[in-house]
């Protein structure tokens, strides 16, 4: 049995509590909100985003961040990928010499344009940072149905000792030392998955979302693969599963936002609708940067931003990726001289 700390009481953070206590693990839990520490410690329920998943008597939730960190054998960072940085800095001074923090949340930090993971490590260097990603909606692994996620760790041994304490019948985990390209495809699905939802907010069909789910991991890939990440984190569960679920699950947030701007509604007012972080939001400007940084082309990404924050036609957008030069699919390939 371990004593784990969870920071972050979302629907993410609550979820994993829930999943590890199950484990036959001691878990404590810290939100920023004090409204929100009462209302979990009172009603025993996150209603508005796990109804029906009963939380134990005896977790506890405090907004007292030195008494969740301190003693723990490891902690889960679950805050929105804003809230990264200002977290693990106010978490610094509380935090031992090797203690490992998981992050499990999916962004890249705009200005810098740093995975969570990196900034954790520049804000506590004395930290063991591990990440864990993957398809995996909180309202599914609440309920306890099926899913597989990665480990992502610098040693073997972290991600080892991690997997023994996640794992479950039904939640399996896998490991990876490619923590670069898990947090990328973790990221950048979020973005795809607005374009998406967009497209289903404009009644398009099965053939759009599947073109946009490959030419979307291509996408994904060309610039993760650049970046120095592994083809292979592309390819599993952290990148094509992963954009699977987003652009597919009544779950997901990101998509849910999309659908209500392909409706008609702005950025601003469909995020207001969800309630919960819509990620992909703040992940799209740092994904634009990062193809100009490294000299890739992002179409969809692109357009996605231009919707967003240039206020451009979605139905335009379409058009414009549906003509846009024509080419072969794979470049690489060649064709047999006949
Ligand atoms: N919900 C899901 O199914 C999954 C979410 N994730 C990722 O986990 C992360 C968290 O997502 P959710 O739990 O869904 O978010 P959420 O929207 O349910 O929770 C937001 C949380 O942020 C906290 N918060 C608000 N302001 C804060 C601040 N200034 N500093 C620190 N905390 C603050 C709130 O107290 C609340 O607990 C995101 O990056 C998301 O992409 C990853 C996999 C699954
Ligand atoms: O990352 C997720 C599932 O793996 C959650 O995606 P959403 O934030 O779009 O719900």
């Amino acid at each position: 049995m371990a004593k784990v700390g969870i920071m972050g009481a979302g629907s993410w953070g609550t979820a994993l509590a829930l999943l590890l206590y199950k484990n036959g693990h001691e878990v404590a839990v810290w939100s920023i909100s004090k409204e929100e520490v009462e209302m979990l410690s009172t009603k025993r329920e996150h209603a508005s985003k796990l109804p029906g998943v009963k939380i134990p008597e005896d977790m506890e939730f405090t907004t007292d961040m030195e008494a969740v960190i301190k003693g723990k054998d490891f902690l889960v960072l679950a805050v929105p990928s804003p809230f990264t940085r200002s977290t693990a800095r106010s978490m610094k001074p509380f935090v031992a010499d090797g203690q490992i923090i998981v992050d499990v949340s999916k962004g890249i930090e705009e200005t810098t344009l740093m995975t969570l993971s990196q900034q954790i490590e520049e804000e506590i260097p004395q930290a063991d940072v591990a990440v864990l990603s993957g398809p995996s909606h909180a309202e599914e692994v609440g309920r306890g149905l099926p899913t597989s996620v990665v480990i992502g760790a610098r040693t073997k041994g972290t991600a080892e000792y991690l997997q023994k304490m996640f794992m479950n019948e039904v939640f399996r985990v896998y490991t990876s030392p490619d923590m670069l390209g898990m947090e990328l495809g973790g990221s950048l699905k979020n973005v795809i998955a607005l374009a998406a939802g967009i497209a289903d907010g404009l009644g398009y069909g099965d053939n759009t979302k599947a073109a946009l789910i490959t030419r979307g991991i291509a996408e994904i890939a060309r610039l993760g693969v650049k970046m120095g990440g592994a083809v292979e984190s592309f390819t599993g569960l952290t990148g094509i599963g992963d954009l699977i679920v987003t652009c597919a699950s009544q779950h997901s947030r990101n998509r849910k936002a999309g659908y209500l701007i392909g409706q008609g509604m702005s950025m601003q007012a469909a995020m207001d609708e969800v309630k919960m972080v819509v990620e992909g939001v703040y992940s799209t400007k740092a994904a634009v940067k990062l193809g100009e940084k490294y000299d890739v082309a992002l179409p969809i990404i692109g357009e996605v931003n231009k919707v967003l924050f240039e206020n451009k036609d979605p139905r335009e957008a379409v058009n414009e990726l549906m003509l846009r030069d024509s080419k072969a699919e794979h470049s690489a390939l060649p064709w047999k001289e006949m």
